[in-house]
């Protein structure tokens, strides 16, 4: 028996990645009975008798994972967000945000596409990145497109960690990835020699090796997902929000409409970002809106 990493899924086969070498592997009926599905990062077990081809056995516990992109047993996500084209949305991205703190996963947000800024704007955009920034998220504005100081930024913070690249259709993510791995053909191409495939492609999720971490290159998405979560955990997702609301004179302040609430108090002496809190208030109303359905 073997052990290895998911690599990539694709229609009932998965690519099995265990000491630098690929196998094509099948799930075998016992996962199915036990209503496990295998996604791309999971730790398995599996036997290959042919070196090549063999069979999932097991899927060992994951210790988080994302619905989209789906992917698990991730260290930390590389936010790629455009300031411009398509156009920035913070609601957008602190969906993001939550998404990744509910699962413990550390998110660096990357600007793209501050080339396409006057310079005005650019100036404007910085207190949104510092903003960001101020709540402890590492956060990466570029200057120019995938500059050499960003890039080299961005791999000290993916070093050795498994991770994914996520973000909104035409915000960069396979051009920020070309940047961080201009290698990335010879890597991909030997995974794909040994399958005797084609080129990879950017349709699915996939892990690919670049320098010494793992990063799964994603399909880009044009909407979210509904919020998996009650209305008193939501707080705990927004960092700042958790860390000021510990002054909020009643315990369990949801931060709405209650009285001498630290955190209404700081969105308006400009400690909390308005766009954060206007964002908290509005996920806090669909999450109320699609409680009927909500099971725990
Ligand atoms: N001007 C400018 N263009 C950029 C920048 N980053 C990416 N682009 C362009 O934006 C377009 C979309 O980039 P992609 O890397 O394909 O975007 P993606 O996020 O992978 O998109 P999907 O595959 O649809 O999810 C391409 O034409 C890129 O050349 C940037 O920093 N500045
Ligand atoms: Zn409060």
């Amino acid at each position: 028996m073997k052990k290895g990493i998911i690599q990539q899924s694709l229609s009932g086969f998965y690519d099995v990645l265990s000491e630098n070498k690929l196998y094509r592997t099948r799930g075998r009926g016992n996962l199915r009975q036990r209503k496990i599905k295998p996604m791309v990062g999971d730790q398995v077990e599996f036997d290959s008798p042919n070196q090549k081809e063999g069979y999932l056995l097991n899927v060992l516990p994951r210790k988080n994972f994302l619905v989209r992109p789906p992917i698990a047993n991730v260290d930390v996500a590389i936010v790629v967000t455009a300031v411009k084209e398509p156009i920035f949305s913070s609601n957008l991205l602190d969906r993001q945000l939550v998404a990744l703190e509910t699962q413990q996963i550390e998110p660096i947000i990357y600007f793209t596409k501050t080339d396409l800024f006057e310079q005005a704007e650019y100036e404007q955009f910085k207190l949104i990145a510092a903003g960001y920034e101020a709540i402890g998220y590492s956060v990466i504005l570029q200057s120019e497109p995938f500059e050499k100081e960003s890039i080299e930024m961005l791999e000290g913070l993916v070093s050795s960690k498994i991770g994914v690249v996520m973000g909104q259709t035409g915000a960069g993510k396979s051009t920020l990835l070309n940047h961080l791995a201009p290698d990335l053909n010879l890597a991909t191409g030997v995974i794909s020699q040994a399958l005797q495939r084609g080129k990879h492609t950017t349709r699915k999720v996939s892990l690919l090796a670049i320098n010494d971490s793992l990063i799964a290159d994603t399909p880009g998405f044009s909407s979210y997902e509904t919020f998996d979560m009650t209305v008193e955990q939501l707080p705990h997702y927004f960092p700042e929000i958790s860390e000021i609301g510990q002054q909020c004179r009643f315990r369990g302040c949801l931060h709405l409409k209650e009285p001498e609430c630290a955190v209404k108090e700081a969105v308006s002496n400009g400690t909390i970002m308005e766009s954060r809190y206007k964002n908290y208030n509005q996920f806090h109303d669909l999450i109320v809106a699609q409680k009927p359905n909500y099971k725990k």
